[in-house]
């Protein structure tokens, strides 16, 4: 059986004994990796500031071997702050308007995917099978191909794929798409992703959509599919029933004191919609006074990328908003929005989500969101709460039995909260159990084995070198 080499930006190594869980895609790529043996590289997360960063940082678990590297203190900023964070994340998240084209970023970024190439080539065997994850490494297999790599390649965007007309106002959109073209598989996260992707080739004349899910470009055939990122979604709803007890979980229900939860759970990011959340927020209590002093919306939000300009900007917004907020609605002994401006562990988030009359999950837009997918997983199957989510939310694909809103509608999100929270059981249960038996039978294991399956395949040309 073939090794299995994973690259991603970030890397997952697991924790010390006794640390709370991994999220799912860790569990899934770790047990995939388990099960072929294999590699895993990516950054360390950390600089080496002025000086060329050290030797790789080899740690061996079982049959996993962690490749680590630091990275300078320009590559982080050109490559990661600026290129991925400045320019593809916001064109991939459809936001023109924040998009900070530059030269030295985008040299930034292809020089760092070359640096990860010149890092990984050496530790590779001939019949390795290489899976590339997300934005930050489009050009790795151009790169290794290069170093006369041709071993099967697949790559997984886990953000979306914008369609043509917002693609190429991106200056390098050209060497993004040949960069693609260099996969043997590139997967997306839903169809309509796969769908923009085909779209743009077509439109720019520089490919054609062909039988079978293959894409032919820059002399090149490849195949193209989605694959929608899930979660372990048996273990998650176990946990989630376990963390019901648990001492924080149980502090948390005394302290909503009887009112209806409310539940957003965002990194803190423009894409999430939290801003446009908020207001739907205000509008659903103005609109209904009845739920004044009866509902309480928590929202957690980790601060993120705080080193890019656009990001520092929101953590002031968002706390102005809901301090601005709780100043209008609130009373004595009655605060509307907590707003947790840090990471909660795992265990306390499951048992938060099994509490939550409503899950609002509103991004403007996002590759999949897993928080959707965790808060149907986490609920009791006996009195289950309703999820509220964005129609432009990739896990919406899937999750038809959610309130579909547009975020944008402040006041259509509004009476979707008030319509979650007097749903009636049967129609809550209904609805739950449509979504739970999709999770079940779609989980993070089967999306990777699917992935790996299609990659694998007979029918996935070998690179012509
Ligand atoms: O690594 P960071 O810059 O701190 O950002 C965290 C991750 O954010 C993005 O998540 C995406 O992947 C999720 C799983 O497929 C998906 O549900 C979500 O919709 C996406 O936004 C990013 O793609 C990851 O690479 C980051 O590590
Ligand atoms: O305080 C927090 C907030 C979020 N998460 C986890 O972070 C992930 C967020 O993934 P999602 O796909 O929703 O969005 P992303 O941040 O990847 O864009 C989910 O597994 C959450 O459970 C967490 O562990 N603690």
């Amino acid at each position: 059986m073939s090794r299995l080499v994973i690259v991603s930006n970030r890397v997952s190594v697991p924790e010390k004994a006794g640390a709370a869980p991994a999220g799912g895609l860790a569990v899934a790529l770790q047990a995939a990796l388990e099960e072929h043996g294999g590699i895993w590289m990516g950054w360390s997360g950390k600089s080496s500031g002025a000086k060329a960063p050290g030797p790789l940082d080899m740690r061996n678990h079982g049959k996993i071997t962690y490749a680590l590297t630091d990275l300078t203190k320009t590559d982080v900023e050109e490559y990661y702050h600026g290129f991925a964070n400045r320019v593809l994340w916001p064109i991939c998240h459809y936001r023109l308007d924040l998009a900070e084209y530059g030269r030295k970023e985008m040299a930034g970024y292809f020089r760092v995917n070359r640096f990860f190439a010149e890092r990984l080539a050496p530790l590779l065997k001939e019949d390795d099978i290489i899976w590339v994850h997300d934005y930050h490494l489009i050009p790795l297999a151009s790169e290794l191909r290069q170093m006369g790599v041709k071993n099967k390649i697949g790559f997984f965007l886990h953000i979306p794929w914008p369609p043509a007309d917002v693609l190429f106002a991106m200056p390098v959109h050209e060497q993004i798409m040949r960069g693609l073209s260099q996969y043997d598989l590139v997967g997306f996260q839903t169809d309509f992703d796969l769908d923009n992707f085909g779209g743009g080739l077509v439109r720019e004349g520089i490919g054609e959509r062909l039988e079978g899910g293959k894409f032919s470009t820059y002399g090149r055939t490849f195949k193209g599919g989605a694959y929608s990122i899930a979660i372990e979604t048996q273990p998650f709803a176990e946990f989630a029933r376990k963390a019901a007890s648990n001492s924080m979980v149980r502090k948390a229900r005394q302290s909503v004191e009887g009112r209806d939860l409310i539940i957003g759970v965002d990194r803190l990011d423009y894409s999430k919609g939290i801003t446009q959340r908020i207001d739907a927020f205000e509008t659903f209590v103005t609109l209904n006074p009845n739920y004044q002093n009866k509902v309480t919306y928590l929202q957690i939000t980790p601060k993120s990328r705080s080193e890019v300009p656009e990001y520092e900007q929101m953590q002031r917004t968002v706390a102005e908003q809901a301090g601005r907020v709780n100043g209008a609605l609130g009373t004595v002994d009655w605060v509307p929005i907590r707003y947790v401006n840090r990471s909660i562990a795992r265990p306390l988030l499951a048992g938060l989500y099994r509490l939550a009359k409503i899950g609002l999950v509103t991004p403007l837009r996002d590759g999949m969101n897993l928080v959707a997918k965790e808060y149907v997983a986490a609920q009791d199957p006996d009195d289950p709460g309703v999820l509220v989510l964005s129609r432009f939310a990739g896990a919406a694909r899937e999750l038809t039995g959610a309130l579909l809103v547009n975020p944008y509608d402040i006041e259509g999100t509004a009476h979707a909260i008030a319509r979650g929270l007097t749903m009636s059981l049967d129609e809550r249960k209904q609805r739950w159990e449509k979504m739970m038996d999709h999770l079940v039978k779609y989980d993070i294991n089967r999306w990777c084995e699917d992935f790996l399956k299609d990659l694998t395949a007979e029918d996935v040309e070998e690179t012509a070198g």
